[in-house]
């Protein structure tokens, strides 16, 4: 069984117990009284290139990354040093993350927040965006084509962006096939945990360039920031070398500069 297969069975199983906790008729009765999410997609296709800055304790490939005790307080640094939108990992198993950690982020910044899970059900959406979400991650990997395409336009009909995870030129076809819009290419192979940074430029002219191509994993200051944005991508996605970083707050701040090179601006 791979390293994905696990998580799922993992994720599955919490899920069902949260499902019997709470029906998905209250959920949805929650979710009315939550005003309209910000519009991740909108934010994305501004110029520049755009830095996610995601909360990550801990990976199944590194183990503990960082405690974190107050997500609040490493979203606000996130903020100030001028992340254009906020992962923050909700899955708990492998990942040490919670819903609770999404709504402490959510109640301390105004930037918009990507829910980083996995998802494989529309419960997952609607708590998405009753915690505060504005997009959701949906990894091709892990969904069968007619679950992608239903999620897909499930996430849009609850005004939330669908961020598309692809790790290979299969996966790509697929996204695109799904309408996906923002596609995210996850330098790391979810099935092995293995990192090879050159996934995105042999990807990338895959993707049509009307569509936002994220650049994800692996990033660790803005020299490689700059190598994505040469090949094309519209953001990138760091965790790592956040959390594990002294100052969160100037480590954001430097890929942003870095993205908001005016050179860069006239490409993306
Ligand atoms: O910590 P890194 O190497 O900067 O990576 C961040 C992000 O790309 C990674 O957490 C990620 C990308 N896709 C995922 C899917 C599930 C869980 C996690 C991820």
């Amino acid at each position: 069984m791979s390293v994905l297969d696990e998580i799922l069975d993992g994720v599955r199983a919490d899920l069902a117990q949260r499902q019997a906790e709470l029906p998905l008729d209250r959920l949805k009765a929650q979710a009315e009284s939550v005003p309209v999410p910000k519009d991740a997609e909108a934010a994305l296709r501004r110029p520049g290139v755009h830095v996610i800055a995601e909360v990550k304790r801990a990976s199944p490939s590194k183990g503990p990354l960082a405690a974190i005790s107050d997500p609040a307080a490493l979203a606000r640094d996130y903020e100030a040093g001028g992340a254009t939108l906020i992962s923050v990992l909700t899955e708990q198993r492998r990942f040490n993350g919670s819903l609770d950690d999404l709504r402490a982020v959510h109640a301390a910044v105004e930037t918009p927040l990507l829910r980083k899970d996995f998802v494989v059900s529309s419960y997952q959406l609607w708590e998405a965006r009753v915690f505060g979400a504005s997009a959701i991650l949906l990894i091709v990997a892990a969904l069968t084509q007619e679950a992608l395409v239903s999620l897909v336009e499930r996430a849009r009909s609850l005004d939330l962006t669908p961020l598309v995870e692809v790790h290979d030129e299969e996966e790509v076809a697929r996204a695109l096939d799904a309408g996906a819009t923002v596609i995210g290419v996850n330098a790391r192979n979810l099935k092995t945990l293995e990192v090879d940074r050159d996934t995105f430029a042999r990807l990338a002219p895959l993707i049509p360039a009307d569509r936002v191509r994220i650049a994800e994993s692996g990033i660790r200051g803005p020299h490689d920031l700059l190598a994505y944005a040469g090949a094309g991508a519209g953001a990138v996605l760091v965790g790592e070398s956040l959390v594990r970083g002294r100052n969160p707050r100037e480590a954001v701040a430097d890929l942003v500069t870095a993205g908001a090179h005016p050179a860069l601006r006239d490409r993306n």
